[in-house]
């Protein structure tokens, strides 16, 4: 509908539209057991996430020591594969999630993702979960090429661009969300029933939401 404040609406994946942290968790687990270390409990992986899955082992990995660099990848190339095979066991949408997905889609309101996660995990999560049809275009942290994932602005503004320009507002949980947004000089509401890392009012959003139901009424107002 014309009357709606914003043309495309941008989506974080990790804490913002899917709850993740249980599969991700796994993913390291699994190789933290591989090479000796002690597994994490599956709400500690919550302040894991946020910048994709080699931060997320190496902050595991670092608060036990630490791997020389050669070890550390091998590890890592284990925690892909475990997650490729295990993406979606246990992650589901958060609550609201596909109403407000409908609602946007009513309105006439483009919708992209912008994830730090590899783009064909979020498209297979996606698809998993039936949702990747929804969506106009999905960014990943590896399709911009490297050093352009968010924090930097480039994977925001490539997703405005797909979706065909306009008014963009960008929703994520993490300060790499909102310091990507504020690169890409969009403004940002943040999720905080996510994996925020910092105290909600530090992490400098627009606006706060404590569910996606929240989110439609916060746009119309901002
Ligand atoms: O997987 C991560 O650590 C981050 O993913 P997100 O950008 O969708 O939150
Ligand atoms: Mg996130």
């Amino acid at each position: 509908m014309a009357d709606f404040p914003f043309d495309v609406v941008g989506f974080d994946l990790d804490g913002t539209l899917l709850e993740t942290h249980r599969d991700l968790g796994a993913a390291v687990n699994h190789a933290l057991a591989l090479g000796g270390f002690a597994s994490v409990p599956a709400d500690s992986a919550k302040d894991l996430i946020g910048g994709g899955a080699k931060i997320m082992l190496k902050r595991a990995i670092d608060d036990q020591g630490g791997l020389p660099d050669d070890e550390f990848h091998k590890l890592y190339k284990q925690t892909l594969a475990f997650y490729g095979d295990n993406h979606a066991v246990h992650t589901q949408p958060y609550p609201g999630a596909v109403e407000m997905l409908d609602e946007l889609a009513a309105r006439g309101v483009r919708v992209g993702v912008v994830t730090n996660k590899f783009e064909h995990f979020a498209r297979a999560i996606l698809g998993t979960l039936e949702l990747v049809d929804r969506f106009d275009c999905v960014i990943g942290g590896d399709t911009m090429g490297k050093g352009r994932a968010k924090p930097a602005p480039d994977p925001i503004l490539h997703a405005r661009e797909c979706c065909g320009g306009g008014r963009m507002v960008y929703v994520g949980d993490s300060s790499y969300d909102v310091r990507a947004a504020r690169a890409a000089e969009v403004p940002v509401i943040a999720a905080c029933y996510g994996y925020c890392d910092k105290p909600r009012e530090e992490l400098g959003a627009d606006a706060m939401i404590d569910s996606l139901g929240e989110l439609i009424p916060v746009l119309e107002k901002l």
